[in-house]
């Protein structure tokens, strides 16, 4: 595909998302703790693509969303805006981490069986290419490496609809047994 065809592709596809998840009644939000008990990692994120989780309040602060996951990946897009830049007039290093932290994230909770949850206890970022207000939707795309009992780990990348490489990161996630719910 071309950078175009890319472009066109991924504007396509995050506006069908974006409808699916308000056609099914999805709004940024807090799930309540049964509303996600007995589900898997996967469940839960395929639950919130499809509007009956709500989405967590982080991606509208910074203009990113869910796209797609699948068992070991989660795929993210974003679009960096005057509103997301530090004092230097550069794209802030948090958006890049934020959006990374997401993807690595839910790649490893795509892995998670009901019960199992996991927090990110290191995240490494590398900002290789900085962007900007003009530079259009980025995807974060990351991918679980190792999923253990206690540690899991996984590497994703933002890149751009050219192929072009803006950050990459790895991270640590804990994982553990979610304490029981009265
Ligand atoms: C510039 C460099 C650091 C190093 O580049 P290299 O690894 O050597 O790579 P390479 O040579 O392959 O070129 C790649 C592209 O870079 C361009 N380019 C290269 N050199 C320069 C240059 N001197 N000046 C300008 N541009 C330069 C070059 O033309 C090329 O683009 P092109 O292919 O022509 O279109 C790059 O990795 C980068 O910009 N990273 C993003 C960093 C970033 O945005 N951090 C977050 C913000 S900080 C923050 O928020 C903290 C804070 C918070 C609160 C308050 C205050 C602060």
């Amino acid at each position: 595909m071309t950078p175009q065809a890319t472009l066109t592709h991924w504007i396509e596809e995050s506006a069908a998302v974006r409808a699916r998840m308000l056609a099914g009644g999805g709004k940024p939000g807090l799930a309540r703790p049964e509303s996600v008990a007995g589900k898997t990692g996967l469940e839960i994120m395929q639950a919130m693509l499809a509007g009956a989780l709500p989405y967590p309040h982080i991606a509208e602060t910074l203009d990113f969303s869910l796209i797609a996951v699948e068992p070991g990946k989660a795929v993210f897009q974003g679009t960096p805006q005057l509103k997301h830049y530090n004092p230097l007039g550069t794209v802030h290093g948090g958006w890049y981490a934020t959006l990374l932290d997401s993807a690595v994230g839910c790649a490893v909770h795509t892995m998670m069986p009901a019960g199992r949850g996991y927090t990110t206890a290191e995240l490494s970022l590398n900002i290789v290419r900085a962007a900007s207000h003009a530079t259009g939707p980025l995807r974060a795309i990351g991918m679980v490496i190792h999923c253990g009992r206690q540690l899991a780990t996984a590497e994703g990348r933002i890149v751009g609809p050219d192929g072009k490489l803006y950050a990459h990161a790895t991270t640590t996630c804990l994982v553990f047994e979610l304490p029981a719910r009265a």
